[in-house]
């Protein structure tokens, strides 16, 4: 299991927290969202829901420093002030990232490897997804619920405060959700935070709030 907890001070003694300011995301014509201003702190959740299309997964793009936005921006703090906001945050979108020429083990150290060993062993995370067993698996074996296990597995094998969630629970069956949930619940009391946008409910306990984005203009 992967349950360090996460330093999430920074030499100034702030506490961790990721604040959207005054966002605003056109996309083509559509003006998706404007004046969008939210906070998450270590140890909350904040999950995003809305309609299709509403902007959810481009705003978690965002977060995440993979698309600029139109207008505002996004602070984290409470992390060292040489650190970059995409070394801070794992990233779980639609797509799996698993490759599956490669055994399902092997997926999990590329990652490890790429993203700095500081988590759990592949080995310890494929168990706490419900993998273990399945490490010499060639991942195009993968069923659609064990694909996403194992991307969901990548976010145990490094330690980053900050997890970023694009509809994590897709294709996950009953038990998996729960197992899901757990793990999130762990991240959240080991001094990280979640934004999740999600069309299913979310179990990350007491500190979650939730931000509805409403249908595009
Ligand atoms: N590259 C692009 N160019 C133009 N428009 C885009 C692009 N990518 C997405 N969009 C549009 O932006 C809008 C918001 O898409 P986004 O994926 O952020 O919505 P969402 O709320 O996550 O939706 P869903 O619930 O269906 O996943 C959609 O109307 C989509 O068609």
């Amino acid at each position: 299991m992967c349950n360090a907890s996460i330093a999430n001070r920074d030499s100034r003694g702030d506490r961790l927290r990721l604040n959207g300011e005054a966002l605003a995301c056109r996309r083509g014509t559509r003006l998706l969202f404007a004046d969008l201003s939210f906070t998450v702190a270590a140890g909350e959740a904040l999950v995003v829901t809305g309609p299709n299309g509403a902007g959810k997964s481009s705003l978690l793009r965002i977060v995440a420093g993979l698309m600029p936005a139109t207008s505002g921006r996004v602070r984290l703090s409470g992390v060292p002030a040489e650190a970059r906001i995409s070394e801070q945050v794992h990233y779980l979108g639609h797509e799996d990232a698993v490759k599956g020429a490669l055994r399902v083990g092997e997926n999990l150290a590329f990652w490890r490897a790429v993203l700095g060993r500081t988590g759990a062993e592949v080995g310890d995370a494929l168990e706490a997804v419900g993998l273990g067993g399945l490490g010499r698996l060639p991942a195009s074996a993968l069923s659609a619920g064990q694909r996403r296990r194992l991307a969901i597995a990548r976010l145990l094998v490094a330690d980053r405060p900050v997890w970023v969630l694009d509809e994590p629970t897709t294709a996950l069956d009953a038990a998996a959700q729960a197992r899901f949930a757990a793990l999130g619940r762990d991240h959240l009391a080991g001094g990280g935070l979640i934004l999740a946008a999600t069309h299913a409910p979310l179990d990350f306990g007491p500190e979650v709030r939730g931000l509805r984005l409403g249908a595009p203009a």
